[in-house]
């Protein structure tokens, strides 16, 4: 035999019990089913009688409704006629008659109150006994005996067990029963509290031992965190009791824990189903469960509209009571208490209650330590509202270290503050406190780590899509699915903007279609808007990528490091700045855990700057740093001819995605300049700016006017560019635009290179850097290869990402 409880919104139509009675035939055993009234009735009695107590309401417009609902459900059900018709009516008349009489005394005893509270119940019973083909109503009120502690009554476990045992001993078929009635021992109705109709299900499974207890209600069973914010979230196969209850305190509200009390006792294991997906498995939860080793933790849980309430003093340590005191106080205002935390030091102590309690709460505390505080041994009562309590439960985290260390180095590396905790010795729940306002990001981070760990998200947000950043893109979706399928990265576009607008998606910009969602958005673009929005969205594994080459933006690093997000930069301002700024970047990236990566500043995609940093890390001494590091420069003297002048190179330079969006920053050796006191730094010698001697090659009034005038003016230089390239031409020999590092000192400048050179042979717009180390001393290092260019400079961008998703 087995017991099926369906829950108000299973029973909530006339197709909903159709549904119900499908899946009750569909059982190949003797079935008990226990049901709740149509989805909603029960508020509106309760409403009703309230209406009716005071005095001068008029209650019929919510009893026409009540009548209507049973009115239609039976019409679509029977065809408005047949015995159902009548027994509803006439309960519903009960109904009418005693709501008269509450509104004659004008009074509404708990007593009235349960004799029609359960009436919804009685109708429901009857409606779906006589729907489903061969099943029998058999009244609950008459078998599940109470005291008179109406409202909330406690069963008289020895008279039911032996009137519900009595009933159905030689039972077989279908019996249908209302939940939440009983009736005490004068035969007065009375009803269970919360919950009522699962504890009527689960008392009348544990009495007749029946060996499986189904709640059929409108969700799948337990979730691994809140299916509302969590997209991801996923029905949890297997739970313990313990397990079950720990979820059910915080949100999950499947089941109200003390209604599965009796079938715990007698380990009769409960299933929870889906009336509207009867064929998914929902939750089996028993004395045993099955956990995979490596998911110790089952379900995340939340509540949110918690308030703090912190007692604090030193007159508080060491003395004895306080606590006692304190939570006495609490209680004796009704005030119900969630999270408790205390440190060892006793000079504070924190609830975490709802937040409808705060008042009641906070009078309490200050009427009970009223002295003290006169006497400035509770030095204050603080008050913390718009939080959040969090849980994550599990029975096998006893087992499993490092639990505690993932969780709060997850959320740290996120950037969620953590207010309070708490951990109970028996290590089945872990519960902290975090503001409202990163409820999301705390669930997403804690369920990512947690649960989906072969799925990483990596949340992009870039600014500037010229040449690197729509390249960038087009790669990322090109390679997006073979991320997820191989690595299990996901990559999304959070953010984007361009110098007009800017547009924003949590779950992911169309990297196909970007340009038109950028153009159909109605944001404007602004630097600020940019981060503010980005800061706002708060999503967890974010990183910031800047594909333009502003200083501007290079300014918000701090700001958005600070922020718990990864930056990623093509642009060569930051890295270039002032020492301080620099070093001050890469300390804030350590502080909050999370990256700042560069390494297309120098030679693009090549790996110069990871190459360095794995010398340096691994003890080695930088001596020397001989580069050509200029794509652009290197690519002009590679093509200018007699054909080909000057400033024809350098337009070609420009139009190939080689040159800066300025291409004087490249003419000028300020970009080579950039790179080698990048170098030098990376190498650990605190250079500046200043401290870079750069030998420039194109005369200074060049670069002093607007870039239009540059460009008008630069074939004036062509002439004595191409005498002097012919007389090199005759040397054989070449122009090498190099920079040099050595004993502290860094310069720049056009060197003429002859062909036993390694410079020389160096192709188009590559680079060559060579580092002399105290390991590679008579043989330096060589990284050589494209060193400008779209496509390498973005790919080199989206290995600072993968890095920066750490997989
Ligand atoms: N092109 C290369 O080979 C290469 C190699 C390494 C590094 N980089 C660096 O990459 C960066 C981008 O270079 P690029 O060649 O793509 O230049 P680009 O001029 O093609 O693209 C830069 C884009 O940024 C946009 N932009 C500027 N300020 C902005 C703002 N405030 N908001 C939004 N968008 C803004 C510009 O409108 C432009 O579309 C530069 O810093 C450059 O030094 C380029
Ligand atoms: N303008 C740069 C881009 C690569 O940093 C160059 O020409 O080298």
């Amino acid at each position: 035999m087995k017991v099926l409880k369906f829950g108000g919104t299973s029973v909530g139509s006339a197709d909903n019990i159709r549904k119900v009675r499908e899946i009750v035939l569909q059982q190949k055993e003797d079935t008990i089913v226990v049901v709740s009234a149509l989805g909603g009735v029960t508020d509106l009695i309760l409403n009703a009688a309230k209406i009716a107590s005071a005095g001068s309401g008029d209650f019929q417009p919510v009893l026409e409704e009540i009548k209507r609902r049973h009115k239609q459900t039976i019409a679509d059900l029977f065809n408005g006629s047949g015995a159902m018709v009548y027994i509803a009516e006439e309960l519903l008349d009960e109904l009418e008659q005693i709501l008269t009489g509450i509104t004659l005394v004008g009074e509404l005893t708990a007593k009235t109150l349960d004799r029609i509270a359960g009436i919804g119940e009685r109708i429901s019973s009857h409606l779906v006994a006589q729907v489903i083909p061969g099943a029998v109503r058999v009244d609950s009120a008459e078998l599940i005996q109470t005291d008179s502690n109406f409202g909330k009554a406690r069963v008289n476990f020895d008279a039911t067990n032996r009137a519900l045992k009595e009933q159905f001993c030689d039972f077989s078929g279908i019996a249908v029963m209302p939940g939440f009635i009983a009736k005490n021992a004068k035969g007065e109705f009375t009803t269970l509290g919360r919950g009522g109709s699962d504890y009527t299900a689960a008392i009348i499974a544990a009495s007749l031992e029946v060996h499986s207890l189904e709640i059929w209600t409108d969700v799948d069973g337990f979730m691994t965190a809140d299916p509302r914010i969590i997209s991801k979230a996923y029905t949890i196969p297997e739970l313990t009791y313990s397990e079950a209850m720990e979820l059910s305190h915080f949100g999950a509200k499947v089941i109200y824990p003390p209604t599965i009390l009796p079938v715990y006792q007698k380990g009769i294991p409960i299933r929870i189903k889906n009336t509207f997906k009867p064929k998914s498995e929902g939750t089996l939860i028993l004395r045993t469960a099955k956990t995979p080793k490596e998911r110790p933790i089952k379900g995340i849980s939340s509540i949110s509209g918690i308030t703090l309430v912190t007692l604090q003093g030193i007159g508080m340590v060491g003395v004895t009571g306080i606590s006692m005191r304190f939570f006495t106080a609490l209680a004796s205002v009704n005030v119900n208490v969630i999270l408790i935390s205390q440190a060892s030091s006793e000079n504070s102590i924190s609830v975490a209650i709802g937040e409808q309690s705060v008042e009641l709460a906070e009078s309490a505390i200050r009427e009970e330590f009223a002295k003290e505080i006169d006497a400035g041994l509770v030095s204050k009562i603080d008050i913390e509202s718009d939080l959040s309590v969090v849980a994550i439960v599990g029975e096998n985290m006893k087992q499993t270290t490092g639990i505690a260390g993932k969780l709060f180095s997850t959320m740290g590396k996120n950037g969620v503050n953590i207010i309070a905790i708490a951990q109970g010795a028996s290590e089945l729940n872990i519960s902290w406190v975090v503001k409202t306002s990163e409820l999301r990001k705390t669930l997403n981070v804690v369920h990512e780590s947690f649960f989906l760990s072969e799925n990483v998200e990596l949340n992009v947000f870039l600014m500037g899509i010229g040449t690197v950043g729509s390249n960038l893109l087009q790669q990322l979706q090109k390679q997006q699915q073979k991320l997820l399928d191989e690595k299990h990265l996901k990559i999304k576009l959070a953010g984007v903007a361009n110098t007009k607008k800017m547009a924003f998606k949590r779950e992911g910009i169309n990297l196909v279609s970007f340009r038109e969602e950028l153009d159909q958005s109605e944001i404007k673009s602004s630097l600020s808007g940019f981060i503010n929005e980005m800061k706002s969205m708060n999503i967890y594994n974010s990183v910031f990528v800047d594909c333009t080459a502003s200083e501007q933006v290079s300014t918000f690093y701090n700001e958005i490091l600070g922020s718990n997000v990864s930056v990623v930069a093509a642009n060569k301002v930051a890295a270039s700045s002032a020492y301080d700024n620099y070093i001050g970047l890469k300390n804030m990236a350590k502080q909050k855990g999370v990256k700042f990566l560069f390494e297309t500043n120098v030679g693009a995609g090549l790996p110069i700057i990871n190459t360095l940093n794995d010398l340096v890390n691994s003890g080695d001494k930088v001596l020397k740093i001989e580069a050509v590091l200029s794509g652009t420069l290197n690519f002009i003297f590679n093509t200018i001819s007699q054909e080909t002048p000057l400033s024809e190179t350098i337009k070609m330079a420009k139009d190939q995605g080689f040159s800066e969006p300025d291409p004087r920053v490249d003419l000028s050796g300020v970009d080579v300049a950039r790179k080698i006191l990048i170098l030098a730094r990376e190498s650990g010698y605190p250079l500046e700016m200043e401290d870079i001697v750069i030998n420039r090659f194109i005369p200074n009034e060049f670069f002093e006017g607007s870039l239009d005038d540059f460009w008008k003016n630069i074939s004036q230089l062509d002439a004595g560019f191409e005498e002097k390239r012919k007389t090199l031409e005759a040397e054989d020999k070449k122009w090498r635009f190099v920079a040099r590092f050595e004993n502290g000192k860094a310069n720049v400048g056009l060197q003429e290179v002859s062909s036993h050179h390694p410079f020389y042979d160096l192709e188009g717009s590559n680079n060559l850097v060579m580092y002399t180390t105290e390991r590679y001393h008579e043989s330096p290092m060589l990284i050589k290869g494209y060193g400008a260019g779209a496509s390498v400079t973005a790919a080199g961008v989206f290995a600072d990402l993968i890095r920066v998703s750490n997989i």
